[in-house]
């Protein structure tokens, strides 16, 4: 039988209502309790297009619930179940962890198809599904398949030999796997509050006065900045003023730049051009969208990713430990701009002139960053990494227990270049020495951070650092964060640290990847405290 003969059959016999022994028997299934997983299989292909691997496997393979299978035909097809229908069928299904040993004897050919959503990026949601978690409650959370295909990528197969164990499973590591009793009361609370579409806004706007546990954090994550009347650490304020009138002056620029950016990562910027009532318009523009009638709001409300415009509380709600106290809009401004009609009408102008007017600084600060690294001007811009541009509203309600929660907690950012508009509120702190420093609002300045892809590009050089904000009794906070990337949502392109960097007393230090798998990779890890550039690392 060919390849294409053999998925032909595969998918009949998937599809097939049970009974049809003689394609059974023609693909191997030889006991009764086969047919059983088989027929189960069967309905969660036709509902979900659950992910299943066929592989050809050695005869003494087992399958799960099964008699084991004894063949000498090599043209016998097995089933496997993989992860996905693990976590969606809620452990009922084991996804079997195989290897391939090396052979004095070879070559070994092998073929294995696996079924899935396909590469399409979608928004659709799996978790267990409903009806198998009545007496059984949900052991993990939802995700989409380009997410969980992301973090296995990311992960790789990284089976530790002479671990002395068993690797650990991807579902474990990721899946937020628990054996909590409370999970499945965790998880509709969740689904609830998602449900409202009205964020910690509607929370706020409902009079609670003591927040909902789900927003709890761990005392360190939200612990005073140490530098409380410490003036030893202020992050660097760089004055771009007539900075191309004088050559003297644009090298010093240069330096200052270069100097934050291997240091802190981050420095603010003040006469960078943008007019103060653009800023002000902006930050306006996203406090009206955040206050619009709720009932309105709402039709902006979504969790794909990819949409122009997206609003929503929590990106990470079905994943994270602890929720945070905010809620943000995410638009895509470049490289291919938006239909109008896209955008909501309270801020779709003002987002469009400013997206215009953060792509030219960008052009300018990528200039500096690459010109401190001794490289021609244009070289990060060719390089493409002001390609796209990604904003980010954020809206951060007055809180009434700011002590057990966090705006946004201990990231980095997973981009190349991060230009940031906050208000007067303050909260904004940068991790420093192992020390959490206060980013002071600076009336005018705009905050410029290093991003995880330029750190990995520049091989270290340029240090994107950690941050987070704090929730506060006074609200609401606006702050407006641009991101630099490529934009281009399945870019095949490989960004690496950068041949003229390096030399042989300084060798890659990280692995070559493209924007989109990072992106993935990162939103699928979560604001987790961790950096996603360790899973890059050689
Ligand atoms: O709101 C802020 O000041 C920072 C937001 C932030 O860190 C982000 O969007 O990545
Ligand atoms: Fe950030």
């Amino acid at each position: 039988m060919n390849m294409v003969s053999i998925l032909k059959k595969t998918l009949q016999w998937l599809r097939h209502v049970p009974g049809d022994t003689e394609a059974m028997t023609e693909f191997g299934c030889k006991s009764s309790s086969c047919y059983q997983v088989v027929f189960d299989l069967v309905l969660y292909v036709v509902i979900i297009e659950s992910y299943i691997i066929l592989i050809y496997v050695s005869p003494n393979y087992k399958c799960a619930n099964c008699k084991p299978f004894l063949s000498t035909n090599p043209y016998d097809l097995y089933l496997d179940v993989y992860s996905s229908s693990q976590l969606i069928t809620n452990d009922r299904f084991k996804s079997v962890e195989h290897q391939v040993l090396a052979n004095y004897v070879g070559p070994r050919i092998s073929v294995a198809c696996f079924f899935s959503t396909g590469a399409r990026a979608s928004s659709n949601l799996y978790g267990p599904i409903k009806e198998l978690s009545k007496d059984n409650p949900p052991k993990y959370r939802e995700t989409t398949v380009a997410d969980y295909v992301a973090y296995f990528k990311a992960k790789g197969l990284d089976v530790r030999l002479n671990s002395g164990g068993s690797p650990p499973n991807v579902l474990e590591l990721k899946m937020g796997r628990t054996s909590e009793p409370n999970v499945d009361s965790k998880l509709s609370e969740r689904r609830a509050f998602d449900e409202t579409k009205a964020g910690v806004k509607g929370l706020v706007d409902a009079g609670v006065n003591k927040i909902p546990t789900l927003f709890h954090h761990q005392h360190d994550k939200f612990e005073k900045a140490s530098n409380l009347g410490n003036t030893c650490h202020v992050i660097p304020v760089i004055d771009l003023a007539d900075i191309d009138k004088d050559p003297g002056k644009r090298q010093g620029l240069v330096d200052i730049v270069k100097k934050a950016s291997e240091t802190w990562g981050f420095f603010q910027v003040v006469n960078h051009d943008i007019p103060v009532s653009v800023l002000e318009e902006m930050k306006n523009g996203v406090k009206r969208f955040h206050e619009m009638d709720t009932e309105a709001k709402k039709e902006f409300y979504t969790r794909d990713r990819l949409i122009s415009f997206a609003y929503n509380s929590n990106f990470d709600l079905y994943s994270s430990p602890a929720l945070n106290w905010r809620d943000t809009f995410k638009c895509y401004l470049y490289p291919h701009s938006p239909k109008p009609d896209e955008f909501p009408q309270v801020c779709r102008d003002i987002l469009l002139q400013y997206g215009e007017h953060i792509m030219k600084l960008g052009t300018l600060l990528f200039e500096l960053l690459s010109e401190g690294l001794g490289l021609s001007p244009n070289h990060l811009k060719d390089m493409g990494c002001a390609e796209g541009l990604v904003t980010l509203g954020h809206y951060y309600p007055a809180c009434p227990e700011p002590q057990l929660t966090v705006g946004t907690p201990k990231h980095s950012d997973n981009d190349f270049l991060t230009v940031l508009l906050q208000d007067h509120i303050g909260g904004l702190q940068v991790l420093y020495q192992d020390k959490w420093i206060d980013i002071p609002p600076v009336p005018g300045a705009l905050v410029v951070n290093i991003g995880d892809l330029l750190q990995l590009i520049t091989n270290d050089i340029y240090k994107s650092g950690q941050h987070r904000v704090l929730a506060n009794h006074v609200g609401p906070r606006i702050s407006v964060a641009c991101f630099f990337g490529t934009g281009a949502k399945t870019s095949s392109k490989l960004f690496g640290p950068i041949k003229e960097l390096l030399s042989e007393e300084n060798p890659p230090i990280y692995r070559e990847t493209t924007v989109s798998d990072f992106d993935a990779f990162f939103v699928a890890k979560g604001l987790d405290g961790t950096s996603a550039l360790t899973h890059y690392r050689i």
